[in-house]
């Protein structure tokens, strides 16, 4: 929605192409307004601004020999479409509207946007009044189809229609199209790249061609991160690949190809060519323009490259805290503040601060000083551009939005990161009577190592403040479960240590920046992980409940992988320690006999937790179907009953806890069994916990299952994951695929 930007980016964007010599420069989607407006998009404004905004492109000398594609949403006979237009020589030659609407997950496009559908003719769009008289030009062909240049044919994608069954490419590639662009909205999930690249790669192995790919970059306002990684891919080949994460407001890839490859490669596709020759025609406009040079030594052909991918801890790393400086510089605020116990969550949290610390200062400011090799490391270990110049330069906008976060005087800028983290970033230590050394020192010994600055509080005066107040109130003194008290007493005198800490998080967020003469305010930083979250182990309203979580939907497992790369990779050793110590709340005394942990006090482990999260969430599991699989994947190691209870004891407190989901923090959504209620996992949160009809079918299965297993040899089970994504363990049959290899299949 902030189109001023927008199209201050877009017109970056076409500059930086021009400059380099490119002819076609391609957009993400829906790049004038945003792709996250959502419901906005219902908003007649939406469409007018974005008209608005493509007049003053076109009226300007912008698209003067260059093809644009640019994203806007447009309304055809009263029906809003998701759209690219493509502009040439300030007219517009074509407009796409999105056939394949992407409405899964996190999408809704179809709550915004009908899918076009007509595939064998292109209509007479009439530009709306405004733009025809100032473009002097009437209507446009809308719909299907591609365009004929004097040398080249070209066509549309849109985002999903890279990964639909039917994509529009394979017939327009038939029909003699060489290249494909697909104006992208891709959210970043871990593992995920991977997926997007061979469906690129695949695209262009399958029909040949070239494959120009534009992704947003960054954070739309939402819980996404859109993590870019635009590239070219020419036959099966990637030639050119952008920054999957980076904190600069425009990137521009560019790649030189050589069309007389791709027919070369057709053509030597005896399938291809007879499958071809069957082709069902589609339509195309004629514009009388040339796209391409002829031979020549001044260029040469962008060659494969090797692509780039970061491992899970990376791509925690510099994810969120690519969205959490994003986040940071749009809302106002002048830094962060983080509740830090000590832990594997909050520390984590600390850790994806600290490494944003470091991004900004090594984005807005390199040492001229650094050698050309030494730069190189720093490119290829923070991937973040994908040019020696542009880092050698810093890049502007950070380095202003730092020197604005971080109230910095007479000419200064961030050229530490510590130093920048003790500007932006609090971090508070809120201890109690049964808060160990151990955790208050390891508080404090990573605040050092990142720069923080760092409170150490004793809350406990607090605490039994509130309880003199209860005692006045009803003549009773609750005692922990230790000292005699009940289940209830316990719970009450845990939460209300939980909830102090919430309240004077707040209020220190909101006032230390007075105190040091800053003005603004931090924002407070949630570090629930997406297993508490699911089972419920939190206190609803402790310091769970925060203005953005950067780890709300990442597994306690890859939490602490993460801990152990950044241990060695960010410098912050600490992490190490922290990531060897059994997790614990904290919350009651400490006894010779007594010490709480989290995974007792759930009755079961964090590696369950993330098996029964997987299961429920991406394998579409019912308490039923997830006892079938893990009796597959536990047989062996437990008898049908005891997974039976192990199920059971899940979805009781899964269920119980549910509607903690509906206030849970807004998080960054890293992965696809994030429970999120508000815009990821919709479900009730209102259940019968008892599950009494799916918890009998559960035992009656057991019963059955435990006499005949009793009568089987011993089996180990599926292995490490024994999910298949084939199945969801009912209705099982045997596959057998041909192969070489005879255990294959079975
Ligand atoms: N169906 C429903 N719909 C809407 N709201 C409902 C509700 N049922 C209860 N509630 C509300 O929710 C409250 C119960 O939730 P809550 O107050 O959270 O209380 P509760 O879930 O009973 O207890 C918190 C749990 O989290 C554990 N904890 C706390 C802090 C840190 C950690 C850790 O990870 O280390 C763990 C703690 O040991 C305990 O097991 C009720 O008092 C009621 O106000
Ligand atoms: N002693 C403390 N000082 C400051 N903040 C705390 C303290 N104890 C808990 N918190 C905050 O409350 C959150 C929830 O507490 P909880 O005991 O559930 O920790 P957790 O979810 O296991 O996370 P962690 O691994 O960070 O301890 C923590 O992530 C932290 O932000
Ligand atoms: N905008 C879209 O069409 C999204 C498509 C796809 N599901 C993705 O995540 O990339």
């Amino acid at each position: 929605m902030d189109f001023e930007n927008n199209l201050r980016n877009i017109k970056e964007s076409i500059s930086r192409a021009k400059e380099a010599g490119a002819v076609i420069r391609i957009g993400p989607e829906l790049e004038i307004p945003g792709y996250g407006c959502e419901d906005h998009f219902l908003e007649q404004d939406t469409v007018t601004h974005s008209w608005e905004c493509l007049k003053d492109l076109l009226l300007g000398d912008w698209t003067e020999g260059i093809l644009c594609s640019i994203g806007m949403p447009i309304l055809q006979d009263s029906v809003r479409y998701n759209c690219q237009v493509f502009c040439l020589n300030q007219r517009i030659i074509m407009i796409r509207p999105k056939m394949c609407l992407a409405n899964d997950g996190n999408y809704r496009e179809f709550r915004w946007f009908s899918s076009w559908t007509l595939k064998d003719h292109l209509v007479d769009f009439h530009l709306p009044d405004t733009i025809a008289e100032a473009l002097s030009q009437e209507s446009v062909p809308f719909g299907f189809g591609y365009i004929q240049f004097l040398d080249a044919a070209l066509a549309a994608e849109t985002c999903e229609e890279l990964f639909t069954a039917d994509a529009p490419r394979i017939g327009l590639a038939f029909n003699g199209v060489e290249i494909f662009t697909n104006a992208s909205g891709s959210h970043h999930q871990l593992r995920k790249l991977n997926l997007r690249m061979d469906a690129m790669k695949n695209a262009t192995r399958f029909c040949g061609g070239v494959y120009i790919y534009s992704n947003h970059q960054g954070c739309d306002g939402g819980r996404l991160y859109y993590d870019g990684c635009s590239c070219v891919a020419i036959n099966g080949d990637v030639v050119a690949q952008g920054s999957q994460f980076s904190l600069k407001d425009v990137e521009v890839l560019l790649a030189q190809l050589d069309l007389d490859a791709v027919s070369s490669y057709r053509g030597s596709i005896s399938s291809f060519r007879e499958q071809a020759s069957r082709k069902s025609k589609i339509s195309f406009v004629k514009v009388p323009h040339k796209l391409c040079q002829t031979f020549n030594l001044r260029m040469s052909p962008s060659s494969p490259v090797k692509i780039r991918y970061h491992v899970p801890e990376e791509e925690i790393a510099f994810g969120p805290s690519c969205w959490l400086w994003d986040y940071l510089r749009r809302s106002g605020a002048s830094g962060f503040l983080l509740p830090l116990s000590g832990g594997a969550d909050s520390s984590s949290v600390a850790a994806i601060v600290g490494c944003m610390c470091q991004l900004v200062v090594k984005v807005s400011y390199v040492p001229l000083a650094l050698s050309r090799s030494k730069l190189r490391r720093f490119i290829a270990q923070y991937a973040l551009c994908s040019n020696l110049t542009d880092i050698r330069n810093g890049d502007e906008q950070v380095k202003a939005d730092a020197i604005r976060i971080g109230h910095y005087k007479n000419g200064d800028f961030p050229t530490d990161s510590k130093e920048f983290a003790k500007r932006v970033f609090y971090t508070v230590y809120m201890g109690t009577e049964n808060s160990s050394d151990a955790t208050r020192n390891r508080a404090k010994n990573l605040a050092e190592e990142i720069g923080s600055w760092h409170l150490d509080v004793a809350i406990d005066s607090v605490v039994s403040s509130l309880l003199s107040l209860f005692q006045t109130l009803t003549g009773k003194r609750p005692l922990y479960k230790v000292d005699g008290g009940s289940n209830v007493e316990n719970l009450g005198l845990q939460n209300i240590q939980a909830r102090v800490r919430m309240v004077l998080a707040f209020m220190l967020a909101s006032l230390l920046p007075w105190v040091h003469n800053k003005p603004g305010f931090f924002l407070v930083l949630g570090s629930s992980n997406v297993d508490e979250g699911l089972r419920g182990y939190l206190t609803k309203y402790d310091c769970s409940s925060a203005d953005i979580n950067p780890i709300g939907s990442v597994s306690k497992q890859d939490l602490r992988s993460f801990l152990r790369w950044a241990a060695i990779h960010l410098g912050f050793s600490s992490l190490a320690d922290i990531e060897a110590a059994p997790p614990t709340a904290e919350l009651e005394p400490i006894r010779s006999n007594y010490n709480q942990l989290d995974e007792v006090d759930m009755g079961m482990t964090y590696e369950e937790l993330s098996v029964y999260g997987r299961l429920r969430k991406i394998f579409r599991c019912g308490p039923v179907s997830m006892f079938q699989n893990l009796c597959h994947k536990w047989c062996g190691r437990l008898t049908p009953s005891e997974v039976a209870e192990k199920v059971k004891h899940f979805f009781k407190y899964y269920s119980i806890n549910r509607h903690k989901m509906t206030v849970l923090t807004p998080s960054y959504h890293a992965e696809s069994y994030s429970p999120e209620d508000n815009r990821f996992d919709l479900r009730q949160f209102l259940y019968n916990s008892r599950w009494p009809y799916q918890f009998r079918k559960i035992d009656e299965l057991a019963k059955e299952l435990d006499r005949d297993s009793a009568l089987l040899p011993e089996s180990n089970g599926q292995g490490e994951d024994g999910v298949s994504e084939s199945g969801n363990g009912s209705g099982m049959g045997v596959v057998v695929a041909g192969s070489e290899n005879p255990k294959a299949g079975l």
